[in-house]
């Protein structure tokens, strides 16, 4: 019977959400171009208007080893979840400021973490293990996390109900500032392109995702940068914004629409890796039944899934054109002779966030 708010610090926006006992939004506020952490008054701006909750739930991008589900926050959580902010720079401390600002704002309303990185938690060993040294993956514990799994557990279960069976293998694209894809059967995830941190796979809005691991050690020793500056370059000056100067797939869709040849180019090589990668998981599950596009970019962009599935025609997935530009919300874009379902689908991170977060307040 909880409401609950719902937090979600992506890394281009925080979007609040309160959400009734039935999972309806009655309030919503998103904050954009937010960097770096989110003040109690920048929040209790944002919540003017907003009705009562009971309950708050926090999206947090990493959870690290320990957290394989949903906790509540606790000053022994709070200091766990600390010690992980250089594993996800453009996440964690906005999403820990945010924690912060309503234990000021609602002093006494429990509040929950619930963690992208769960969802992956039980990835095979072959898709969660690195080939680095030994010493590094004990010592250090160095493995593939995966992120985005709010988003994925949500869709997963989504497409199911859409499509009315089982999606069989099924591989989920969340496009939005960050991107990855995920590899899922049974609702379980058996392959993901981000790792360690979410800075892996695909290219993003600023993240470069993945480049050599040589490239990185000749930058240091060669380059002139220090390990700051090489940070900088792969969180917040690669990807769409490193390839085009602009962050924005809208932006950057526009200027290749008018014939802009960097936004051209960064266009092309956005839609190079992100093919390669669905293939890659395809591949993981021996086949694709059922694909799905959603974030921002993924629910928005029909050039985007058009350009993503040009080329994948071997894997036997079309896309029917007119119901692709037509989407809008939940959608079946299936072309006419596909062996593959393609649905799009509103990402709804704050659905398993309220849900989550319901659970831990009663196993409290
Ligand atoms: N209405 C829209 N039309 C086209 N693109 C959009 C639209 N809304 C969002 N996008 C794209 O989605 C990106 C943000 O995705 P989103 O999933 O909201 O990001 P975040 O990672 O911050 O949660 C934007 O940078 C933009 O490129
Ligand atoms: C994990 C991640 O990259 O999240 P977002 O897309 O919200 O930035
Ligand atoms: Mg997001």
């Amino acid at each position: 019977m909880t409401r609950v708010l719902v937090v979600n610090c992506g890394s281009s926006s925080v979007k609040l959400r309160l959400l009734d006992h039935h999972n309806e939004v009655t309030d919503s506020h998103d904050l954009t171009g937010v960097e770096g952490t989110v003040s109690a008054g920048a929040m209790e701006e944002a919540l003017l208007g907003f009705g009562a909750f009971d309950a708050i739930g926090h999206r947090v991008v990493h959870g690290g080893p320990d957290f394989t589900g949903p906790a509540l926050v606790t000053p022994a959580v709070l200091e766990r979840l600390r010690a992980l902010t250089d594993l996800a720079p453009l996440h964690q401390p906005k999403a820990l400021a945010g924690i912060d600002a309503l234990q000021h704002l609602a002093p006494g309303t429990p509040q929950a973490v619930c963690f992208d990185t769960a969802f992956h938690a039980g990835l095979p060993a072959a898709a969660a293990t690195y080939a680095v040294p030994a010493r590094w993956r004990e010592r250090l514990g160095v493995r593939r996390y995966g992120f985005h799994g709010l988003s994925y557990a949500y869709a997963a279960r989504r497409a199911a109900e859409l499509a009315g069976t089982d999606p069989g293998r099924l591989v989920i694209a969340h496009l939005g500032a960050g991107a990855s894809l995920a590899a899922v059967r049974n609702g379980r995830s058996v392959d993901t392109t981000m790792g360690f941190t979410p800075l892996e796979g695909l290219v993003m809005a600023t993240r470069s995702g993945d480049v050599d691991p040589g490239l990185l050690v000749w930058l240091l020793r060669h380059g002139g940068l220090n390990q700051a500056e090489l940070n900088t370059g792969l969180e917040r000056e690669g990807g769409l914004v490193g390839l085009t100067g602009d962050s924005d797939m809208r932006a950057v869709a526009a200027r290749a629409d008018a014939g802009d040849r960097d936004a051209v180019l960064g266009v092309e090589v956005y839609l190079h890796r992100l093919r390669a990668k669905i293939a890659a998981m395809a591949a993981a599950l021996g086949g694709l039944d059922t694909l799905v596009f959603t974030g921002g970019i993924g629910e928005h962009q029909p050039r985007v899934r058009a350009g993503a599935l040009d080329g994948l025609g071997f894997l036997g997935a079309r896309l029917d054109r007119t119901a692709n530009d037509a989407a809008r919300g939940d959608a079946e874009v299936t072309g006419s002779g596909s062996r593959v379902r393609v649905l799009v689908l509103t990402a709804r991170e704050e659905v398993q966030v309220a849900e989550e977060t319901r659970t831990t307040l009663r196993a409290r």
